[in-house]
């Protein structure tokens, strides 16, 4: 423990010598706590992991870590007091894996919205230029031929997660990985000891202020990922630092201040040091031109939505600006990624209009995803969705004016209301929707349950419109109380279209409010 300790600045307060006990793992819930692990006891928002020491050490634990102060505490193992538990955490995870991170060359990306596909995009140039690299994103971890679910629910994995998952990378010959860093976990320290070369912002826009408090705590908690840039320590491969900054972002200013090292811009103006120009979008995706120092090359990606330029430009900044890949592996890799699931995802059995799955679930995702889908109809957009419970309360109303706004038709519905009153949540989007000048029964709809939302959609659905599921993307489960359901919009969304099309073998999936339990 001790010699793990000295590999870190991690300073421990107890006063006693730190004792040499050799630890098999690292945890951080007491329900997870096995033989010979060092339990971390984290102070939390619903509870405090120092009231499950005794669990941690009924269960193995041979050293426990805590912020609360050592003269208060006494059990049967050595208790070691730090100022940050999830400091510590994070570097020690670190040094038991023996810094993984410190081997490979850590590209991270953070923003509001189009972290995945950035995230996706970056990974494909990089195999496209032969670079053996992994990956870790909302959908999976990509390490070489193995591909890991990281969950439901949590984009950035716990601390001794991602520094598991780099090991297996370094373990397995990768020299890149590319990082999804969350706000949340650039907050909770998931990702601090990754010494990060390359740090990309897509945007910072209306997103997760429950957690943050305010715009500014939230941005201070992305800009953490740029802020790691000056703390990397030098790589026998060499450091291509470099923080890529998205200029025509609200952001952009407040990082460009905050970065003091090697930057470059991307944008659609010229002024950027990668920029884009004659921007065509169809059905079969994008082209453009592409203006990246002194080279300028056209590129196409299968991908819909106009927002994904941005995404490309982020991509190739990172890439061929900041580890020299050539233009011809940049514009193979962009077009290697044919999309992601649940981003703009197209279902179709056959039927006269589009019928869409995506993962819009702020602000400026369900506006940018609005706008590209009126690009692609001469028809009516019909949106569905909501807004989660026990998450963010302000972008309930925000996203439904939007959509009141930008859409034909609106159907409210439920998207993991958790704890809180589905009609409640409901009550406020309606309300916000009617402001926007929308009209009950009209132009808006309330329909608790997703399944039947999605139903009326696609029933209400004439030839050439558009229908557009949002929010739940890929995800496969569904928060009622404190109860996952099995969900998926994908499913849905076939089984609608299946019954308006008279096509047998397909089921709308079950929730709890298709029966009225929950409401
Ligand atoms: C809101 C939030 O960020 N919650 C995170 C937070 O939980 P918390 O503070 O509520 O923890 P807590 O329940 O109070 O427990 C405190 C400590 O006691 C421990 N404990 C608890 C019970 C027990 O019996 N034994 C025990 O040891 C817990 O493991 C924890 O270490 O600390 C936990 C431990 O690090 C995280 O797992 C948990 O993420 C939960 C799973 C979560 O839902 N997070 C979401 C909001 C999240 O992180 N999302 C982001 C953003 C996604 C996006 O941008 O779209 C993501 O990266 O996925
Ligand atoms: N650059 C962008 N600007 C605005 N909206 C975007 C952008 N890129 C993607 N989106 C929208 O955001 C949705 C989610 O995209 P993506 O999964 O890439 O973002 P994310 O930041 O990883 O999301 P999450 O943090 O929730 O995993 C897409 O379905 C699309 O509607």
């Amino acid at each position: 423990m001790g010699d793990l300790l000295a590999q870190t600045p991690v300073e421990v307060l107890t006063p006693e010598p730190i004792p040499q006990v050799w630890i098999r793992g690292i945890c951080m819930d007491s329900r997870d706590a096995f033989p010979g692990c060092l339990f971390v006891a984290l102070p939390g928002i619903t509870t405090d992991g120092h009231r499950f020491i005794p669990q941690a050490i009924q269960n193995g634990a041979v050293v426990v870590l805590g912020t609360q102060s050592y003269a208060t505490q006494s059990w049967p193992v050595p208790y070691l007091q730090v100022r940050d538990a999830r400091f510590a955490l994070a570097y020690l995870a670190a040094a038991l894996y023996g810094f993984p991170a410190r081997a490979m060359t850590i590209i991270g990306v953070t923003g509001t919205d189009g972290k995945t596909t950035t995230t996706n995009l970056i990974y494909q140039i990089l195999l496209a230029a032969g670079l053996k690299a992994g990956m870790i994103s909302t959908v999976n971890a990509v390490i070489g031929d193995q591909v890991l679910d990281t969950g439901f629910h949590v984009t950035t994995p716990e601390a001794p997660d991602v520094q598991r998952y780099l090991a297996q990378m370094r373990e397995a010959g990768l020299t890149h990985a590319v990082l999804e860093a969350t706000s949340h976990g650039l907050a909770q320290d998931r990702v601090t000891a990754c010494e990060f070369d390359i740090a990309v912002v897509t945007n910072i826009t209306h997103e997760h202020l429950d957690y943050h408090g305010s715009y500014e705590a939230y941005r201070a908690a992305k800009a953490r990922l740029f802020q790691f840039l000056e703390t990397t320590l030098p790589k026998a491969q060499g450091n291509p630092r470099l923080a890529v900054l998205n200029r025509e972002d609200v952001s952009y200013t407040f990082l460009n201040d905050l970065v003091k090292g090697p930057k470059v811009t991307y944008g659609l103006q010229p002024d950027n040091n990668v920029w884009a120009e004659a921007i065509r979008q169809d059905a079969e995706g994008l082209t453009f031109v592409v203006h990246a120092g002194e080279q300028t090359f056209p590129i196409h990606s299968p991908l819909v939505g106009d927002y994904n330029v941005y995404n490309i430009l982020a991509a190739v900044s990172a890439t061929l600006l900041g580890l020299g890949v050539d233009s011809e592996a940049v514009r193979a890799g962009v077009a290697a990624l044919k999309g992601i699931p649940g981003r703009m995802e197209r279902i179709d059995l056959g039927q006269d209009f589009l019928a869409i799955v995506d993962f819009a679930h702020t602000p400026n995702a369900l506006k940018r995803a609005l706008q590209t889908v009126r690009q692609l109809t001469r028809g009516r957009i019909i949106a569905i969705f909501g807004s989660a419970g026990l998450r963010d309360r302000e972008k309930r109303r925000l996203m439904a004016a939007e959509s009141a706004r930008l859409a034909d038709i609106t159907i409210l519905t439920a998207e993991d209301p958790r704890t809180e009153s589905l009609e409640e949540i409901l009550n406020v989007m309606v309300r916000a929707a009617v402001q926007a000048g929308a009209v009950e029964g009209k132009t808006v709809f309330r329909v608790p349950d997703r399944g039947e939302a999605i139903r009326l959609g696609v029933q209400m659905a004439r030839p050439g419109d558009v229908v557009i599921a949002l929010g739940k993307g890929h995800e496969q489960s569904m928060c009622f109380g404190t109860v996952e359901y099995p969900w998926d919009d994908r499913l849905a969304m076939r089984a609608a279209l299946a019954e308006r099309l008279g096509l047998t073998g397909y089921t709308m999936p079950y929730l709890p409010t298709q029966d009225g339990s929950f409401s």
